[in-house]
């Protein structure tokens, strides 16, 4: 299985750690999105959105970390996977969490931070503002269950602790959200994958200017 990748992309790290809980190997190819590899016409004939990761399955390619992350589950997991249970309901609690990591917690991230790094722009303290209620309604949720969606680990665990350890290798605040620091302590050194995802992080940290 071809794995399009960069160790400090989040989204590429959750995947990852996916594989690694479920003991997939991954054909994993460095793709430098630095030196513009990702806009080529060999990756856009497989990925035309040009985004990482992207996995390729026996010539099926799709790409979305968190699509990506539920079809190794369905394809490669055990039946009725604790990554993912079956039932309905534990299954929208996880999609629930998995959609609020892509729509409201990372991206409140990037956007208070990307200008920052990126375009060497000052803080916003209004988004910064957007980007703590996103923390306050995951340490919200985790008040209320040992793990991101109920009592075991699952897939929406993986996806949150690639977004939280970028987080805290940037140095961001945590230290007033208890129960995400409660689930972090939990996970960070101990989630399958966990060792690789924080080498990423540190590798991520190199280009964070602030
Ligand atoms: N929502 C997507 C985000 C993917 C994404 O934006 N990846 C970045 C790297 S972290 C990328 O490939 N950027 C290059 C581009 O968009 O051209 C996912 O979770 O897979």
């Amino acid at each position: 299985m071809d794995f399009y990748y960069l160790p400090l992309s989040a989204p590429c790290r959750s995947v990852i750690m996916t594989a690694k809980a479920l003991g997939i190997e991954l054909n994993k190819k460095l793709l430098n999105l630095f030196e513009g590899e990702h806009l080529k016409p060999e990756f856009l004939k497989i990925n035309p959105q040009h985004t990482i990761p992207t996995l390729v399955d026996n010539g099926f390619a799709m790409w979305e970390s968190r699509a990506i992350m539920v079809y190794l589950v369905e394809k490669y997991g055990k039946q009725n996977d604790p990554l993912y249970p079956s039932c309905p309901k534990k299954r929208a609690l996880i999609n629930q969490r998995l959609y609020f990591d892509m729509g409201t917690l990372w991206k409140s991230y990037a956007d208070y931070t990307y200008p920052q790094f990126r375009e060497n722009k000052p803080a916003d303290p209004e988004l910064f503002k957007k980007f703590e209620s996103a923390l306050e309604f995951l340490n919200i949720f985790l008040s209320q269950s040992k793990y991101a969606a109920g009592q075991t680990m699952t897939l929406a665990d993986l996806a949150i602790l690639a977004s939280v350890s970028t987080f805290d290798v940037v140095q961001m605040d945590l230290s007033k959200y208890e129960h995400i620091l409660r689930w972090y302590n939990m996970l960070k050194d101990t989630a399958p994958g966990a060792a690789e995802n924080w080498a990423g992080c540190l590798e991520m940290k190199k280009y964070f200017k602030k």
